[in-house]
């Protein structure tokens, strides 16, 4: 099914060459990238389709893609130089109801001042039925340069062009507003390109240079080698007042970008960009005691045998097994622990000696036989201990019963856990019966972390009576217990003031102290969502992205920066408590594990069974809060069958808006449910992350 309605956009390649495969497309992919930074859902899943240099090709997709998907913009690439082959303007003019000389105007304009050679492009754009259609140039350079400057004004061309009055009239109050409104589009002075001013960034993702260029005519192209230029412009010190903030990092409100800057990336890409910065740390020598949830950094041999005594593993008498079935004197008696003195003594052929289970044998036995499986024969004339007793022969005797010889269990010198393992209690068990607490033992760091929650309006949950507008920090308790349960040392500071300054001091002190940074609130689009351009701008930080396509947590910003001559990890996570809790699980544990050098890192993914309907959310993927339990297992057919059919139902924690912590009660599932328009039906199989343990059904 193709996506239809508004802001629905096709990407087309036209190319002979890219058509039979003899070279890749980069332009159809770059215009996708670029037009999804800006919001645009591109039909084809994203994909440009690609035709050859025919006009009946071109023309029949882009017939289908207006006539029937109803997509409201088409834009292709390619054939429209002035080649033989070049045909894609002839092939669009026919289909064009009407010209839009306008956007051509302002492509060819725009390119003309990156280049001479755009006079040598043909671009025809126009409308058909209630479609907008745009022809650009097939290099990716040249296609993006004449995208560019018509990013801004498209959303509101397809409005007009579909007839949606409303929308049109919305959009063009705000774009006034902005002071970029069809009467100032010319005047290129409101800006927000400063966004964009750290120009030694690497992640150059052409997208995202777009969607501030929107709004920044007067600034080179991002293909022009912009790694070299360093645009100062005027507006960076703009001292007009700001929207309440006593900063200079961000635009008076009514200047602010209407659109995030920060192009929208994939989960999974978000997800590869984390951890592709989160370094696994150095090694520590740390005392065995204190080696909850570490990971080994060397191989962990056994330092000694264990047992490192012949002992017995049950309470009765040790023998000479040769003796076999009989009545015996009790010669001696060991239990376990005795002064080695007790324990040396020799046992003869024909005797026996009580012992205790774990107890040393004594010299010359060679199996142990069970109390159980003796008969008191004779005791001492006060009754109280023991002088003869009668094997029975009713437990076997043979040599080495009931005996854990000298490194039975672990011999000396073994690798008993490879590098890399985690320490959980048995491993540390293991570890201390091998005498590995007897000198530190070398694991991988864990990183520390510090926990800041932002905004005016919070305040402490133990504040006796909230005035209007405050709200009680969620966030905080979130993010320390869920840190302190999965191992990792973590410190939480005071709460900070929407304040890009005050942002800024805190940051840099926090980072003093940790590896990586936890913030809430303060990422999104409001004037006091201060994280991005303090980031950016007052710290020099990396923004790697700033905008996740998933529900919740849709403003995630991760950034790294160097601090002290430390490379530190930033995660800025959405205000919304169920927003945090999701981009904790999805993004910062993984961080974190690879850093203390977990072998795994990701949630685990089942299948499991919805207990009901759930309705997907038409826009983003969902990261559904859910509670999965082991269900009792259906009627087995077969009756002879021990084995239990497990069924893992997933039940909602309910309604999953943002803001709503009681949905992260009992959830310890994430359901991964794709964006779509339908309802999944109870009994659909969907995957699930698992993020707390599994639990069986309610009795
Ligand atoms: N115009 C737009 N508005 C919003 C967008 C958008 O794309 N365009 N995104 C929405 C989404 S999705 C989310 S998520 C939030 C993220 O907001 P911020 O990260 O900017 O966070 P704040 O504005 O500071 O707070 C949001 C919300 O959360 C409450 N909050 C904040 N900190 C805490 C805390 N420590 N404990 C409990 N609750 C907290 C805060 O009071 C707000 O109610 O933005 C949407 N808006
Ligand atoms: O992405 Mo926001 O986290 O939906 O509420
Ligand atoms: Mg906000």
């Amino acid at each position: 099914m193709p996506q239809t309605g508004r802001r629905t956009c096709a990407v087309v390649t036209v190319s002979d060459r890219v058509s039979a495969k003899a070279v890749e497309d980069h332009s159809g992919p770059a215009l996708v990238r670029m037009l999804e930074a800006v919001d645009w859902r591109i039909v084809n899943s994203g994909q440009p389709f690609v035709v050859p240099d025919e006009i009946p090709a071109i023309q029949t997709l882009v017939k289908r893609l207006v006539d029937e998907d109803n997509v409201s913009l088409v834009v292709t690439t390619g054939g429209t130089g002035f080649a033989p082959r070049d045909v894609t303007p002839e092939a669009i003019s026919g289909l064009l109801d009407k010209l839009a000389p306008g956007l051509t105007i302002t492509m060819v304009t725009a390119s003309l001042e990156k280049t001479a050679m755009a006079g040598l492009s043909r671009p025809v754009c126009g409308i058909r039925r209630r479609s907008v259609i745009i022809t650009l140039p097939g290099s990716t350079k040249g296609c993006i340069e004449n995208l560019e400057p018509l990013l801004l004004i498209l959303p509101h061309a397809i409005e007009l062009a579909r007839g949606d009055m409303d929308a049109a009239e919305n959009t063009h109050q705000a774009m006034s507003r902005a002071g970029m409104g069809p009467d100032d589009a010319q005047q290129p002075a409101q800006t927000n390109h400063h966004h964009q001013h750290h120009h030694h960034h690497h992640h150059h993702q052409p997208a995202r240079h777009s969607g501030v260029h929107i709004v920044s005519h007067s600034e080179p192209d991002v293909s022009q080698g912009h790694h070299h230029h360093h645009h100062h412009h005027h507006t960076h010190r703009m001292s007009a007042p700001t929207g309440g903030n006593d900063d200079n990092v961000t635009l008076p409100v009514a200047m602010r970008a209407r659109t995030s800057p920060f192009p929208m990336v994939s989960y999974d890409d978000a997800l590869a960009t984390v951890l592709q910065h989160a370094m696994t740390r150095d090694r520590v020598a740390m005392n065995l005691a204190d080696c909850l949830g570490y990971v080994l950094a060397d191989d962990a041999r056994a330092a000694e045998d264990v047992p490192s005594f012949r002992a017995s593993i049950v309470d009765g008498y040790a023998v000479v097994d040769t003796d076999g079935p009989g009545t015996y004197p009790v010669a001696s008696t060991t239990t376990a622990g005795s002064a080695h003195s007790l324990t040396s003594t020799p046992l003869k052929p024909g005797q026996i000696a009580r012992i205790t289970t774990g107890a040393p044998l004594p010299p010359g036995a060679t199996a142990v036989v069970m109390v159980e499986d003796t008969v008191l024969i004779e005791s001492s004339h006060d009754g109280l201990t023991e002088v003869s007793v009668q094997i029975t022969g009713s437990g076997s005797i043979a040599a080495g019963a009931n005996v854990r010889e000298i490194g039975s269990d672990v011999s000396k010198g073994t690798t008993v856990l490879p590098r890399g393992a985690r320490l959980s209690p048995g491993e540390l068990a293991l570890l201390a019966s091998v005498g590995a607490a007897t000198a530190p033992v070398a694991v991988i760091a864990k990183p520390s972390v510090v926990v800041v929650s932002t905004g005016n309006e919070i305040r402490d949950p133990a504040e006796k009576e909230l005035v209007v507008g405050h709200t009680r920090d969620s966030n905080k308790y979130f993010l320390m217990n869920a840190l302190k349960e999965e191992g990792f040392h973590a410190e939480a500071v005071e709460t900070v003031k929407d304040s890009a300054p005050q942002l800024a001091d805190t940051i840099r002190a926090a980072l003093n102290d940790a590896d990586v940074l936890i913030t809430t609130g303060g990422v999104s689009m409001g004037e006091m969502d201060l994280l991005k351009p303090v980031l950016e701008r007052a710290l020099g930080a990396t923004v790697h992205f700033g905008r996740v396509n998933m529900k919740p947590g849709k403003p995630t910003t991760f950034a790294t920066l160097m601090h002290n001559g430390v490379k530190k990890l930033v995660f800025a996570l959405p205000g919304n408590p169920a927003s945090v809790a999701v981009t904790f699980q999805l993004f910062v544990l993984p961080a974190l594990r690879k850093m203390a050098g977990h072998p795994t890192v990701l949630p685990p993914k089942l299948n499991v069974e919805l207990a009901e309907p759930i309705r997907l959310d038409p826009q983003r993927p969902e990261f559904h809060r859910a509670h999965v339990t082991i269900a009792a297992a259906a009627a087995s057919s077969s009756a002879s069958s021990t084995l239990t059919t497990n069924r893992l139902v997933a039940t909602s924690t309910g309604s999953q808006r943002s803001s709503r912590v009681l949905s992260l009660c009992a959830a310890n599932a994430l359901l991964c449910l794709p964006a779509g328009s339908g309802t999944l039906a109870a009994g659909a199989t969907v995957d699930a992350m698992l993020v707390r343990g599994l639990e069986g059904a309610l009795v």
